[in-house]
């Protein structure tokens, strides 16, 4: 993902890239950067947008494991450093995006709902950030709603095959040798089923939104997480 979106940055007309970063390299002044992109693995990734926050740096964040906790701390710098905008997007692709936004628009009218998200094997952390959000938004929404657990009559799991629970939404990780990475969010109702579906099966899905992220941050100052939040999507 960093290398593409070097390439990505690179290859646009109005963005200048000025520095690489890799893993060991020291991030100094990031070779005098406006905006990070910050794209490495969940336990680096808070220290990296510190350092950027630290230097009035603004940062485009897609590392996932971004838990309430990193979050209150991230809120908290930011409180200190005004005008510096991060943006923490669990998933850039335009579909994931929509399909986020839909499932939110949709919990309300169904009993049952479930997230299976699927990925290739080299993923360190499951669930996936976009499956979390996408069941933190569904809880929400139902919650709003009035409505209660989702029903399941389970009493004899040992081996956890019901799946994770985020904010009590069954959610489901698949690690698949071939897929890039994909996401169903099952809706069901007394006589019907309601399937919404996202696949990336390239990284470059990925770009457009990271490009729409740096270029937007410096005009969200503060913390914004969703990239939904840059392109007129959230809430509708
Ligand atoms: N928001 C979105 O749309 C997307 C988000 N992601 C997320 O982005 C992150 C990166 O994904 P991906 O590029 O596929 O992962 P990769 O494993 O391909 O790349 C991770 C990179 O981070 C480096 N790295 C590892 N540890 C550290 C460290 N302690 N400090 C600095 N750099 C480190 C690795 O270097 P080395 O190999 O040398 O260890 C490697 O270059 C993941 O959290 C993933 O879930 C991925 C795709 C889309
Ligand atoms: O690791 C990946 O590949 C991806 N990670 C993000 C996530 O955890 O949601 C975004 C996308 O699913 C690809």
């Amino acid at each position: 993902m960093g290398s593409e979106a070097c390439t990505a940055v690179d290859a646009a007309e109005d963005l200048e890239l000025v520095a690489r970063v890799g893993h060991g390299n020291d991030l100094g002044d990031l070779g005098g950067a406006q905006v990070a992109v910050e794209l490495t693995v969940p336990d680096a990734s808070p220290g990296h947008v510190r350092h950027c926050v630290e230097r009035g740096i603004h940062a485009v964040v897609g590392t996932t494991g971004w838990d309430d906790s990193r979050l209150g701390a991230l809120e908290r710098q930011l409180g200190q450093a005004p005008g510096v905008g991060v943006l923490i997007a669990p998933n850039f692709a335009i579909g994931a995006i929509l399909m986020m936004q839909f499932a939110q628009q949709a919990a309300r009218f169904y009993e049952s709902v479930e997230v299976i998200e699927l990925h290739h094997p080299n993923k360190l952390d499951a669930p996936s950030g976009t499956a979390a959000r996408t069941a933190r938004l569904i809880a929400g929404a139902r919650a709003r709603a009035g409505l209660g657990e989702v029903p399941d009559a389970t009493t004899h799991d040992p081996d956890g095959a019901r799946g994770a629970r985020v904010d009590g939404i069954p959610v489901h990780a698949v690690r698949l040798r071939g897929l890039v990475a994909h996401q169903e969010v099952l809706f069901g109702g007394v006589g019907e089923m309601l399937t919404l579906r996202h696949d990336s099966f390239d990284r470059a899905s990925f770009m457009p939104g990271v490009l729409a992220g740096v270029r937007g941050v410096a005009d969200h100052p503060g913390l914004t997480v969703g990239l939904e939040h840059y392109l007129g999507l959230a809430g509708q």
